[in-house]
């Protein structure tokens, strides 16, 4: 804390800044006003300012020269007008809070230091020289980060600047007064962290700007590798350093990337809309955000319907006892694997000599191409063609035959009931068409033939559109027969039997729509996107190396940002360690990898018992709060009235209150049963936004987003117990900021038998038997 005078002058000088703020925000207000009534006067005049003459070339010309300068006179001052209004919707937000942080430095070489005041963006005084506030993301700012008092140094585009950091100041203003000032070390300090960590959590994540710890700044700025790793703890803040990576490339490189050149792919709707305020709350648009699902829907087109990831979860999860479990389980591995992708790439390679499989050209039900003859085009041109370049060549050589079947068609009878068919608009377009090119000649002879043969080659046109664009498509290659083959001469004939039936339906599992993707990429030419400059995956580790191969493939001009956290991962592959695989698709001089092993979601008590459940190296932040429950009960009826009773106790104190479940099957079951005593919501794969109501979610559903109270539904032994569901009940719990409740029937699962006694509190009326002896010590 500081002294008073201090507190006062530090008062003085916010006051000071916000007073020009309010002086700038003014003037652009009136400019804006100007520049608006300017372009609406622009758009109402526009033609008044053109002179338009199309009576020659040349005049056409000027007219066309004309109408570009107005146009694009009025597109300078639209631009100018936007710019004005986000540099005024930042000023409006500098307005109340102008900065978080101070730091005096001392320059090498120089005599006296120089205070920076670090806020969301900058705030630089009429002549552009002096900063009243220095942008997070400058390279500066980055000392506020870095360092603490003492020796320091920070990068800049023409070398590194190094010096003396003599003090270091964090401030939360609020309403343009300070209500917390400390002196600080090294690190941001504990103080503002619990301030912003104790709060109550929100549906909408916030940014960390102010409070972005040293090994997340690095994350935050690290610009040198093409595949930057970061495998961190449950609640390390991997989603918040890859959001304010974002903020930071498109504050860095504002003059050459957009935001719409950055992707995000992430685990899920829900989670979608829970980081979509980050960045517009930081001054920037957001990045492009999808889910892979949505991902490889957009690439199948709608001829395919793919079931989704959860659709496999639920049947991983629940699914144990039916028929053949273990083989689907062996196949989704297999198929998720890169072992799949080189067997792929063999297979493909076979194909260049034989085995590729088509479908006939059929016109009116009539075979205008067999499929045979197609393939001996295609084995006909030689081998040292790639084969999407092989089938660039076929595609000319079938339409230019296409073409002379139309030139055959014209004849036929079919056309001449079409032509009777056709609207008068047709006929007298045709008419007047023939009409025309007769002024230009003498001879009018032949007028009725010339009409006819006019309308005759429209109609077979007409009807030939889709073929030609078919074949354009290479649609005569039937991918998922190959791929059906590719399966069934890779795979035991149990392990593809599924697969196959789906697909002769139209159907894709979702562990088979990304190796489908791929073949079709890799015969027909992948359609990479070379706009995307940047990449994100977060919740890495629920993609399996298969996809990663994928992605990057997808994506060859972007530079990835994937992170992850092993202990989280749920899905069938997990087995499989992506970020090894993912690691193995990159030169090392390109990886830059992280370790982040504090977590700053939830309170001490915990992650204290999450580490219980999978023995993993997590430092919880130092924030303390109540002890974890523990409540068992005799049935599931007296385990409902258990957990509405907590509910109701939670709702006084917390606004978001999770009901997890491991299915949503049993998601919907429990809704069923509690919505009549409680209001509760129940959220769908679908669901995209949430509210502070109490909600019944699924366990992958509530991947990457974080409560204030969780209640564990139904931890009993018999709905956890596999090995492989442990990092699913270890992200369950993280998911809680202040509140952990877990809830079990009969037996406690055998998961949580390493979570230690001192950690929570046993409540209920059963004791697990599967809690060692010392643990019932925990009971209240
Ligand atoms: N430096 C920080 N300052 C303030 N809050 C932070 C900081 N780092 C993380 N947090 C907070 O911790 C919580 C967890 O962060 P985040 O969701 O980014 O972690 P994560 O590693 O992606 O978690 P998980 O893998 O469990 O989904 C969020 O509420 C976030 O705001």
């Amino acid at each position: 804390m500081s002294n008073n005078s201090d507190w006062d002058n530090e008062q003085l000088r916010v006051d000071e800044v916000v007073s020009e703020i309010n002086k700038r925000e003014k003037g652009l207000e009136e400019k804006l006003g100007d520049i608006k009534i300017d372009v609406i006067d622009i758009r109402k005049k526009f033609w008044e300012d053109v002179t338009v003459n199309f009576d020659s070339a040349e005049e056409a010309a000027e007219t066309y020269a004309s109408i570009k300068q107005q146009a694009e006179f009025m597109s300078e001052k639209e631009r100018s007008h936007r710019h004005d209004l986000k540099q005024l919707k930042n000023l409006h937000k500098l307005k109340y809070s102008p900065y978080f942080g101070r730091i005096d430095f001392l320059e090498q070489g120089e005599e006296e230091s120089q205070s920076v005041y670090i806020g969301t963006s900058s705030f630089v005084d009429d002549s552009g020289i002096e900063f009243y506030v220095y942008d997070w993301r400058a390279p500066i700012s980055s000392l506020y980060y870095d360092y603490g008092p003492g020796h320091a140094e920070y990068e800049t585009p023409s070398g590194t600047i190094s010096g003396e950091v003599e003090l270091k100041k964090q401030f939360i203003i609020r309403n343009a007064q300070i209500k917390h000032m400390f002196n600080t070390g090294i690190t941001i300090g504990d103080e503002m962290l619990q301030e912003v960590l104790g709060g109550q959590s929100d549906s909408q994540m916030k940014s960390i700007v102010a409070t972005i710890q040293k090994e997340q700044n690095q994350i935050i700025r690290n610009e040198r590798g093409h595949l930057l790793i970061v495998q961190g703890v449950a609640g390390s803040g991997k989603t918040s350093a890859a959001l304010q990576r974002v903020a930071y490339l498109l504050y860095r490189h504002r003059d050459t990337l957009v935001a719409d050149q950055i992707v995000l792919f992430s685990p899920n709707p829900l989670f979608n809309s829970y980081v979509s305020t980050v960045l517009p709350e930081l001054g920037e648009d957001n990045m492009q955000q999808t889910t892979f699902q949505a991902y490889l829907e957009h690439r199948l087109g709608d001829d395919w319907k793919l079931e989704d990831p959860f659709m496999q979860m639920e049947y991983v999860l629940t699914a144990d006892e039916g028929p053949n479990y273990n083989e689907q389980i062996e196949s989704i591995k297999f198929k998720s694997s890169l072992e799949y992708i080189q067997l792929i790439d063999q297979y493909i390679d076979s194909l260049e000599k034989e085995g590729m499989i088509f479908t006939d050209i059929v016109f009116r039900g009539e075979t205008l191409l067999t499929k045979e003859k197609i393939s001996s085009y295609f084995y006909e041109l030689p081998d040292t063609i790639s084969i999407p370049n092989r089938f660039q060549k076929l595609v000319e050589k079938l339409l230019k035959e296409v073409r002379g079947f139309e030139l055959n068609e014209r004849k036929k009878e079919w056309v001449e009931q079409e032509i009777e068919l056709l609207d008068n608009e047709v006929l007298l377009k045709v008419h007047n068409k023939i009409e025309k090119q007769k002024k230009n000649e003498t001879d009018s002879f032949y007028e009725f033939e010339r009409e006819e043969e006019l309308l005759r080659l429209l109609v077979v046109k007409r009807r030939m559109k889709k073929i030609k664009n078919d074949i354009k498509e290479i649609r005569f290659l039937d991918v998922a027969s190959i791929y059906v083959q590719l399966m069934e001469s890779l795979l035991k004939a149990e392990h593809c039997l599924d697969s196959v039936q789906k697909i002769r339906q139209s159907i894709f599992s979702y562990e088979d729509a990304t190796p489908y993707l791929y073949v079709k990429g890799k015969l027909e030419g992948f359609q990479v996107n070379t706009t995307v400059r940047h990449v994100f995956i977060d919740e890495a580790q629920d993609y399996s190396p298969f996809q990663f191969a994928f992605i990057k493939n997808m994506f060859p001009r972007a530079k990835l940002t994937v992170l992850g956290d092993a202990n989280q991962s749920i899905y069938a592959h997990s087995n499989v360690s992506s970020f090894l695989a993912f690691e193995s698709l990159f030169s090392s001089s390109k990886i830059e990898k992280y370790e982040l092993t504090q977590s700053y979601r939830s309170t001490r008590q915990i992650i204290n018992f999450a580490k219980g459940i999978i023995q993993a190296e997590i430092e919880p932040f130092n924030r303390d709060g109540e002890r974890p429950t523990v409540v068992g009960s005799n049935s599931i009826d007296e385990m409902h009235a258990l957990m509405i009773e907590r509910v109701f106790e939670l709702k006084q104190k917390h606004r978001t209150i999770a009901i997890i479940c491991k299915t949503a099957k049993e998601s919907k079951t429990l809704y069923d049963n509690l919505k009549k005593k409680v209001d509760v919501r129940l959220m769908e794969k679908d669901s995209t936004g949430y509210d502070s109501n109490v909600l019944i979610i699924p366990s992958y559903l509530a991947k990457g987003v974080e409560f204030d109270a969780v209640l564990v539904y139904n931890a009993s032994v018999d709905a956890y117990f596999k090995q492989s569901e442990r990092k699913l009940l270890y992200t369950i719990c993280t998911r809680a900021m202040h509140s952990l409740n877990v809830f079990f029937v009969e037996e406690i699962s055998p998961l949580l038998a390493n979570v230690s006694n001192e950690t929570f509190l046993n409540k209920g009326t059963t004791i697990s038997s599967c809690l060692p002896e010392t643990q019932q010590i925990g009971r209240e």
